[in-house]
């Protein structure tokens, strides 16, 4: 999201921004000249001469907005194109990092975190090249006047830059306040919203209305702190160009009163002040902006990152999977103990107990989604030795389905078509067949995650069918049956424990009949 990367993502129309915002404050500077010649010519009361010139002076007008207009776009496009790369950065860095993060946190920084970089920065740049330039172009004319007025301006510009620095830390802490305060607000939103129908059936709309309002308030609040920043820092600055502009136009004025500079410099001093007063707004303004952001961007910088896949080449599949003394702390507290387990190659285990007893954790342990505070997962190759394997390749399904947007077979295949030859087999094994009966569309029917237009039950079966498809070696199911009715699982669970596969599967309230379908249970206590 730096510099570098905005200039590269087009060089060319970067190059013609570039151009066009040098040459718009140049026409400012002109229209200013070309005024101060009408002035001249008027009062020589040359009619053709003053004809021309107001021709010339409508031109360069009408050129400054055209080009300043075509500027402004240029930055739009260019800033749009660095977006989407970045966002698409960002997309791929989740993607490969295996670790867990809050859809509100990735939310945050793909809309938020982008905006107010687009905003304070990129929106800063153009503000900044034009008062650079703009001030460059009026030192040069006052060098030509006298060395009295450039020292007194250079003095002026040092300290002009120097002011943003007084509120440069609390507009940071500010950003960022704004950015934390959106994603608890898209947390909130998420996590209330998502029980809608809950809470009307119980009538529980004030406590929604509280804390959706209570976390919109503070964002709201952050808000009003950044725009108050902001605008203190617009105070600050005009104050002090406004100071500014007076010293100089007083200075000339003592000046011509000592014959040192031409009586006609005063006019042009007093045309430049206001473009003085403009730049050095705009340089200060736009600097203290742009580092109010500087944080956020290493910080989005560090999320668009590209993941190192390690290298380290991944075994085989393990033949064992053993725990020893494994523990796990919570951050909160709460603690998790667990006695030393063996899992063997093609075991079908079901693992019960307490709820709360760390069932679904210890399949976050293996999984290396969770990193444990004591002891250790140990994986073997069928020789006994321990192997570093590819943890991907383990089959796992939460307790939640987590169902995709697309067709009921798309969803099983996870979009690689080919294993499209399979579906019909697993279709059939997780008894999902006289449910496809019933859509129009058989297996080809979209899912609509919003409208939740299949049931529970359903969402396992295809879940269940998914993880067949995939043939894994090692398949973790987290209460894959909890929503499918009795005979049905009985079934499924007859042909799924048929399969080659390490199984373990957790599971409460299994009837004696669904316990002998497995080798062995590990029984958790709390
Ligand atoms: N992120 C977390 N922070 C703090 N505590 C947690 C976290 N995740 C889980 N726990 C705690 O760890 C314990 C084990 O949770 P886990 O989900 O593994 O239990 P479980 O045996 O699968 O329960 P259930 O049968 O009810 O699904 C619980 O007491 C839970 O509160």
């Amino acid at each position: 999201m730096n510099l570098r990367n905005f200039i590269r993502i087009n060089r060319a129309r970067f190059f013609l921004f570039s151009i066009l915002a040098i040459l718009s404050p140049l026409l400012t500077i002109a229209m200013t000249a070309l005024v101060q010649i009408e002035t001249n010519i008027i009062l020589s009361r040359n009619l053709p001469n003053f004809l021309i010139i107001s021709a010339i002076s409508l031109t360069v007008c009408i050129m400054f907005y055209a080009l300043f207009s075509l500027t402004q776009y240029l930055l739009l496009a260019q800033t749009q194109d660095l977006n989407n790369s970045v966002k698409e950065k960002i997309v791929d860095h989740y993607f490969h990092d295996d670790r867990d993060h809050p859809v509100s946190k990735i939310q945050n920084r793909l809309t938020n975190d982008l905006e107010l970089i687009n905003d304070n920065y990129y929106g800063s740049l153009l503000n900044l090249i034009f008062g650079v330039v703009q001030l460059i172009a009026i030192i040069i004319y006052l060098i030509m006047l006298s060395w009295v007025l450039l020292i007194t301006i250079c003095i002026i510009v040092a300290i002009s830059l120097a002011l943003p620095k007084l509120i440069e830390k609390p507009l940071q802490k500010a950003n960022k306040l704004i950015s934390t305060s959106n994603e608890i607000y898209l947390d909130t939103l998420n996590d209330w919203l998502r029980g809608l129908d809950q809470l009307r059936q119980f009538a529980a709309g004030a406590k929604l209305f509280s804390v959706t309002q209570n976390a919109s308030k503070k964002l709201e609040d952050a808000t009003v702190k950044q725009t108050t920043y902001t605008k203190l820092l617009n105070a600050i600055n005009g104050i002090a160009s406004a100071l500014f502009g007076l010293i100089i136009f007083v200075l000339t004025g003592f000046l011509v009163k000592n014959d040192l500079v031409q009586m006609s410099t005063l006019l042009i001093v007093g045309n430049f002040r206001f473009y003085l007063n403009q730049a050095i707004n705009e340089i200060s303004q736009a600097r203290g902006e742009m580092k109010g952001v500087k944080s956020l961007i290493e910080e989005v910088n560090e999320a668009a990152e590209k993941v190192q896949v390690s290298d380290k080449q991944k075994t085989n599949m393990p033949t064992v999977i053993k725990t020893e003394s494994l523990r796990l702390n919570f951050p909160n507290g709460e603690k998790l103990n667990y006695p030393d387990i063996q899992i063997n190659q093609g075991e079908k285990i079901l693992l019960t107990g307490d709820s709360g007893s760390g069932k679904s954790t210890l399949f976050k342990l293996i999984l290396g989604e969770l990193a444990p505070s004591a002891g250790k997962i140990i994986f073997e190759d069928k020789d006994g030795n321990e192997i570093n394997p590819d943890l991907k390749a383990i089959g796992y399904l939460p307790q939640d389905p987590v169902i995709f947007p697309a067709s009921i077979k798309e969803n099983i295949t996870m979009f690689n078509n080919k294993l499209d030859n399979k579906i019909e087999k697993s279709v059939e094994e997780v008894n999902l067949s006289a449910d496809l009966q019933k859509f129009e569309e058989g297996i080809n029917k979209q899912l609509d995650l919003d409208k939740l237009n299949i049931s529970g039950g359903q969402r396992q079966k295809i879940v269940l069918a998914r993880a067949q498809v995939h043939e894994n070696d090692i398949i973790l199911i987290d209460e894959g049956t909890s929503a499918i009715d009795q005979n049905s699982t009985i079934d499924i669970l007859d042909k799924l424990l048929k399969s080659k596969a390490t199984i373990v599967f957790i599971a409460h309230n299994f009837t004696e009949e669904m316990h002998e379908l497995f080798d062995r249970e590990i029984h958790l206590i709390k």
